[in-house]
């Protein structure tokens, strides 16, 4: 209809940005989205370039209200959801970064962080933040450009610069450096913030050298932040309601909001969060203490198991080794062969995240013969996903004390059904995936629509989730345990302590 009103969702991930808007029954009404360039300075350095993140999301904007003929002044408000960790430092007066943004993928500051465990520090972080040391986290990137960038520290502590994970700094440029922001969620990601207390915390930012003049503001997940500088926005004057993290607001737009609800989404990571309620539950296997959101006056609370790499496999395969000329290739490859053959592929490019924890590991393949084709690759590849989404499940089971019921997932890679039904049969638990597959975008619209009055309550969020399709395990467990004991092989021999340690 030609009035009628639209939520807009920004989400903006490690390999592209999205536009996508929303009607009332969470049903997309039109999509945009861009890739942009990733850059490896070192190996295992990963860095974009945040002033084209800005123009690449402004294109996407742009694109989406071209193509679907809708106007500007038809959304109702914008959630913004974002690749999380990934570090922006910029000039409070010019707007410019003063270095890339450091993705959270990056190794670059793994020597700050063998320095807080040499200093012993690893305790306070993990009871404070519910994170562990590890260079994925905001802290220490922001300590590596100040220490890099020349007179960077000083500009810092005379508040001329200020620090931002994507959310803030999308939010900063949308509102014309107007509102300098972050959410709950992000926030928890930093190792600068204190889960329990909910604010920035005085002793981490000592440990981590960070002035606390260069910090946003924390606010709730679902609230007007501020509004669309015309400029930026095409003329338009939006509010801007809701931020969350990309794996908070897919939980949310999966519509897990009971303890023991989990989502795992397939994207170049995987990530998988478990509803835990108004409970920080702390982690004894190598997971994430992190807040799901903050909405209604208190914050909500998840434990996640975070995969470095997972479709970022398949990229590989496709752009690295150039043997797949699509990711959705690699589907029909894996179908050619009736078993991996014993070919396993650890994607440890950047370390290896939950529950390994191991910045040093880099990536192997095991079970080489002549017979080997790329057929074994991308089936390898695939199955990674699916085994270390298991090693993240069975860690989550012993901290929460439950078995898992069923798993809701969403992410590029989660269209691929062969890798869904060998999922399923790896758990042994039946996996689901919503008619709306974008639920990170749904998730931020949900948000925001939330706060500016589009959705009543979170009941509507519930009544607008429908399955699409479901995969029921069908492997016979001998099969299956033979299967995983020759992953688990596999990672001891990848990681650089030559142990498994969970
Ligand atoms: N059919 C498929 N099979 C396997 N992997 C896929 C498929 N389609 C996309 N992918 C992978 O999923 C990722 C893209 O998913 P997406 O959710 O857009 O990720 P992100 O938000 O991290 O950029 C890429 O790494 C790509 O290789
Ligand atoms: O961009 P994605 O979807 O791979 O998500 C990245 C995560 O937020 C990193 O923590």
């Amino acid at each position: 209809m030609k009035d009628q009103m639209y939520m807009l969702a920004i989400d903006q991930g490690t390999t592209s940005s999205r536009a996508i808007l929303f009607d009332r029954q969470g049903e997309i009404r039109g999509i945009a989205q861009k890739e942009f360039r990733q850059l490896y300075p070192k190996p295992g350095w990963v860095e974009h370039d945040a002033e084209e993140i800005w123009e690449v999301t402004r294109w996407v904007v742009d694109h989406l209200f071209e193509s679907t003929g809708v106007r500007r002044d038809q959304v109702a408000g914008i959630g913004i959801t974002n690749q999380r960790e990934t570090t922006v430092v910029w000039d409070k007066d010019t707007g410019s970064p003063v270095y890339h943004a450091i993705v959270w993928q990056s190794r670059q500051t793994a020597d700050i962080c063998e320095d807080l465990k040499r200093r012993g520090l690893e305790k306070t972080i993990r009871d404070k933040t519910g994170l562990v040391v590890d260079a994925y986290f905001s802290g220490t990137k922001v300590k590596w450009i100040l220490d890099h960038v020349e007179g960077a520290r000083e500009k810092a502590e005379r508040g001329e610069l200020l620090f931002g994970t994507i959310d803030t700094w999308l939010l900063w440029k949308l509102t014309g450096g107007k509102v300098h922001a972050t959410d709950f969620s992000n926030a928890s990601r930093t190792l600068l913030f204190n889960i329990h207390t909910l604010d920035w915390d005085d002793e981490l930012l000592e440990m981590l050298d960070v002035p606390r003049a260069m910090l946003p503001e924390v606010r709730p997940s679902s609230e007007v932040y501020g509004y669309t500088d015309e400029a930026a926005f095409g003329g338009a004057r939006v509010p801007v309601a809701g931020m969350a993290g990309d794996q908070q607001a897919a939980l949310f737009g999966q519509a897990c909001f009971t303890p023991g609800m989990a989502k795992n989404t397939y994207g170049t990571g995987c990530f998988l969060l478990m509803h835990t309620g108004d409970r920080a539950v702390r982690s004894n296997h190598g997971l994430l203490t992190t807040v799901a959101w903050g909405i209604e006056g208190r914050v909500e609370y998840a434990l996640e198991g975070s995969i470095f790499v997972a479709g970022a496999a398949i990229q590989w395969l496709r752009d690295g080794l150039e043997i797949l000329q699509t990711a959705r290739e690699s589907e029909d490859r894996a179908r050619r062969l009736k078993s991996n053959e014993g070919v396993y592929l650890v994607p440890a490019f950047v370390g290896l995240g939950a529950p390994y924890w191991d910045m040093e590991a880099r990536g192997a393949i095991f079970g080489l013969t002549r017979g080997t084709t790329r057929d074994h690759l991308a089936r390898a590849a695939l199955e990674s996903l699916a085994y270390q989404t298991r090693d993240v499940v069975a860690a989550m089971e012993q901290d929460a004390g439950i078995r898992l019921q069923q798993l809701n997932v969403d992410g590029g890679a989660s269209l691929n059904d062969f890798l869904m039904q060998f999922q399923s049969d790896i758990l042994n638990v039946t996996v689901k995936r919503p008619v709306v597959s974008e639920t990170t975008a749904l998730g931020a619209a949900y948000l925001a629509g939330l706060a500016v009055g589009y959705w009543n309550d979170r009941e509507t969020i519930q009544e607008n989730w429908a399955v699409a399709a479901e995969y029921r395990p069908q492997m016979a467990e001998e099969e299956r345990e033979a299967l995983y004991r020759g992953w688990r092989d596999a990672v001891s021999r990848t990681l650089s302590r030559r142990e498994v340690k969970v």
